[in-house]
């Protein structure tokens, strides 16, 4: 086997949601704890060996189908409300989605959530 064909593959797959969430913080204290709603960027990563054959680590199509039943959990929720989530944070969407698609896609190393509106992101990795 030559080098190349040993190299490790990092596929990625973007998809947005629309959520409303408050937010208890120690500055901007009152616009915080009111509801309002955000756009929310994200990305999954996923990173192994293409399989030979198939040429493919995953079929991103597989990836879009679990990418979707997620996105339902959260699109046009109210965050506060989302079991398990926690504080709506960046952080705490990170992982909730690492948590959400590892068992159907254990080739998942990383989550990112962003919101470029205001330019703030976290990235969970394994
Ligand atoms: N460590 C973290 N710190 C903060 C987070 C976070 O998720 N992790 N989140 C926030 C706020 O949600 C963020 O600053 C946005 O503020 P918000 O009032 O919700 O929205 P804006 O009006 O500023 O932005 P628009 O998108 O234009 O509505 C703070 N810290
Ligand atoms: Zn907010």
């Amino acid at each position: 086997m030559n080098g190349v064909s040993m190299m490790m593959c990092e596929l990625s797959q973007t998809f947005f949601f629309d959520a409303a969430h408050t937010l208890d913080r120690a500055i901007e204290t009152a616009s915080s704890k009111r509801i309002h709603g955000h756009t929310y960027n994200a990305e999954v990563f996923l990173t192994g060996q293409p399989d030979p054959t198939t040429g493919m680590v995953i079929d991103l199509g597989l990836v879009r189908r679990e990418v979707a039943l997620l996105r339902e959990q959260l699109d046009h929720h109210l965050l506060d409300e989302v079991e398990g989530l926690g504080p709506p944070t960046l952080e705490n969407l990170c992982q909730f989605i690492f948590r959400k698609l590892l068992p159907a896609l254990p080739a998942l190393t990383s989550v990112r959530v962003w919101r470029t509106s205001i330019g703030d992101g976290c990235r969970v990795s394994r």
